[in-house]
C-alpha cells in the first residue's frame, strides 16, 4: 500500500465570509497552520466556528481572501476540481452525518470506494473496518445505518472520514454525541493521527479534553480569532 500523504500546510489571508444578506460571518486576516499540526477552534455559540471550517473545506466560497492547502488556492479551483480536491485530500467530520440509511455501517464507512480504482478499494475497506473496530463498532459492520444511535452514527461518520487516509482532517464537534469514554477515546485517536502520522487536523469543539490534546487552540468571538494559544 502507498504511504499515506503527509499533512498539508494551511494558509489563510484576508478571508471574509458573508451571509447572503451581506452580514459578515467570519473575518480572518491571516492564519497559518503548519503541516501535521493539530488545532482546536473554540468559542461561544454563533462565534463563526462552523462558518470558518466550511470556508477552510471549500464548502463555502468566501466573499474575499485566500484559503490555500499545501499551496493550492481553493478559490482558483472550479466547482468540479474543488469537489475532487476535497474528496481526495480532506476528511470531513461534520455534525449532519449524511449516512446512507439503507447501507450497513461498513458500507457507509467505506463509501469512498465508489470513487476509487478497483485496485485501491480493498485497502480503503480494510481501513474503514479498522476504524470502526477502534471506535467500538467492529461487530456492527452489516447493521443498517438507520438502526444506530446518534453517537454510533457519529462514529461511523468518523470512520468514513478517516478511511480515505486524507492528509487533512476537518471536524465539527466530533465528540458531541458521544459518552465521555467514547469521546476521550476518539480524542486520543485524533491527536495521535496528527502527531504520529503527520495529518493536519482542525477541530471545532466545545470539548476541553479534546482541545487540550491538540497542539494549538484558537478562540473565536464575533467572527474573529481573538486568541491563539500554543499547547
Ligand atoms: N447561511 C447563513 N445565512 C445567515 N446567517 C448564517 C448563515 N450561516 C451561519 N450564519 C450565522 O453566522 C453566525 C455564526 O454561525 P456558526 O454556525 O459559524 O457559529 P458557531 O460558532 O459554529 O456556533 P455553534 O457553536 O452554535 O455551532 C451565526 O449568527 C449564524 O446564525
Amino acid at each position: 500500500m502507498a504511504a499515506p500523504e503527509a499533512g498539508l500546510a494551511l494558509s489563510v489571508a484576508g478571508l471574509t465570509v458573508q451571509a447572503p444578506d451581506g452580514r459578515r460571518l467570519a473575518e480572518v486576516p491571516a492564519l497559518t497552520v503548519a503541516p501535521g499540526s493539530s488545532v482546536a477552534i473554540r468559542g461561544p455559540s454563533g462565534a463563526g466556528k462552523t462558518t470558518l471550517l466550511h470556508a477552510l473545506s471549500g464548502l463555502v466560497r468566501p466573499a474575499s481572501g485566500r484559503v490555500a492547502w499545501g499551496g493550492t488556492d481553493l478559490a482558483a479551483l472550479g466547482d468540479a476540481a474543488l469537489t475532487r480536491f476535497r474528496r481526495d485530500r480532506i476528511g470531513l467530520i461534520f455534525q449532519d452525518f449524511l449516512l446512507f440509511e439503507e447501507l450497513g455501517a461498513l458500507d457507509n464507512a467505506a463509501i469512498a470506494t465508489a470513487f476509487l480504482p478497483r485496485g485501491q478499494r480493498l485497502a480503503l475497506r480494510q481501513r474503514a473496518g479498522t476504524w470502526l473496530d477502534r471506535l467500538g463498532l467492529g461487530q456492527a459492520g452489516v447493521r443498517r445505518a438507520d438502526s444506530f444511535s446518534g453517537g454510533e452514527r457519529q462514529r461511523i461518520a468518523v470512520a468514513r472520514a478517516l478511511a480515505n487516509d486524507p492528509p487533512v482532517i476537518l471536524a465539527d464537534e466530533p465528540t458531541a454525541s458521544l459518552d465521555r469514554a467514547s469521546a476521550d477515546r476518539l480524542a486520543v485517536d485524533l491527536a495521535a493521527l496528527s502527531r504520529d502520522t503527520g495529518r493536519t487536523l482542525v477541530v471545532v469543539t466545545h470539548d476541553a479534553t479534546l482541545a487540550a490534546r491538540l497542539d494549538r487552540v484558537l478562540t473565536m468571538a464575533e467572527g474573529r480569532i481573538v486568541e491563539d494559544t500554543h499547547g
